[in-house]
């Protein structure tokens, strides 16, 4: 299985991604590490070990990160996520502490303790303990199999008209993660918006008859009605599991290699990922690769299965 660390701002998108590691046997998920993001980064701990407790999988071990950006203002996202994070669902109180260990001291940890090219790092918040673990620990560049983040957009945008809040939030972290010379797949709006929670996976989910598909259920809700009222989208697209469908099954997202980098001195262009499409930018040696369409229903298939086999 590929053998993961997810750095997340749960978020209701963030815990479908959480459950669908979870419950597929293609994934391993070696533990969360929490960011600053969607709440500030205690909501967004305490909603990491929530999710895990309703998933019965207290096993896995939750890593404070970072609270703020490296260097721009912290900015939540409460008109989508509400006051909590997590708003729409019962959240469970922790049954367990918060490791120890803070997040980058874990990512580092792990990356250098297992063989090169075995772990792989998901990133679907801001990029800020990404770019301190790669700054804390040059060496882990080479040794990660692959970074895969949900953020940017080639030709979408949602904090503004060409940037996606996590990349925006921090944008110099996110430069620093996609210039760092790993393998790295940007599962970004393009492709996320392509992942539309429609009335029949609700109606699918609902048909499992679990607690878990009714904790779905409640999160879908509750991001629905803030993605109709905030966003003007009728159905709402669930962002961060597309990173990890992705990975258990690369046949579900379509990607295509180019050069990417990140704008961080723009006003009007602030946290816009820039990805190079012109003919021949498609090298083999380019080790950026951009997400580009979606296996809709391959991509629900995978969905539905890991609720039902965790409930
Ligand atoms: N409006 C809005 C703001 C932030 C997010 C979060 N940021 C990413 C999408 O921009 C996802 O990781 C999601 O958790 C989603 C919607
Ligand atoms: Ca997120």
């Amino acid at each position: 299985p590929r053998r993961i660390i997810l750095d997340c701002d749960p978020g209701h998108d963030d815990a479908v991604a959480i459950m669908l590691a979870l419950g597929s046997s293609a994934v391993e998920l070696l533990g969360v590490t929490t960011v600053g993001g969607n709440q500030t980064v205690d909501k967004i701990t305490r909603n990491a070990q929530s999710v895990l407790e309703v998933c019965r999988r207290q096993d896995v071990p939750v890593h404070r990160g970072s609270a703020r950006p490296l260097l721009r203002e912290v900015h939540v996202a409460g008109d989508i996520h509400g006051e909590s994070g997590l708003d729409g669902v019962e959240l469970p109180a922790p049954t367990v502490p918060v490791a120890a260990q803070r997040a980058v001291e874990f990512i580092v940890e792990t990356v250098m303790a297992a063989e090169p090219g075995e772990i792989t790092l998901v990133g679907t918040g801001p990029l800020t303990n990404l770019a301190l673990a790669a700054r804390l620990e040059p060496a882990i560049v080479e040794r990660v199999r692959e970074v895969v983040i949900m953020g940017g957009g080639y030709h979408e945008g949602n904090m503004t008209p060409v940037a996606e809040f996590n990349i925006w939030a921090d944008p110099e972290a996110a430069a620093i993660v996609v210039d760092a010379g790993w393998e790295l797949t940007m599962v970004g709006l393009d492709l996320t918006h392509q992942a539309l929670a429609t009335a029949e996976v609700e109606q699918e989910i609902s048909a499992l008859g679990t607690d878990l598909a009714e904790f779905f259920l409640g999160l879908m809700g509750f991001f629905r009605r803030a993605y109709q009222e905030n966003q003007g989208f009728d159905d709402p697209p669930v962002h961060d599991p597309c990173t990890i469908a992705y990975l258990i099954d690369p046949d579900v997202v379509r990607t295509r290699r180019a050069p990417l980098r990140v704008e961080t001195r723009g006003d009007l262009t602030r946290g816009m990922t820039v990805a190079d499409l012109r003919p021949g930018t498609d090298a083999e040696d380019c080790r950026t690769q951009i997400a580009t369409e979606l296996d809709a229903p391959g991509f629900w298939r995978l969905v539905v299965d890991a609720v039902r086999v965790l409930g």
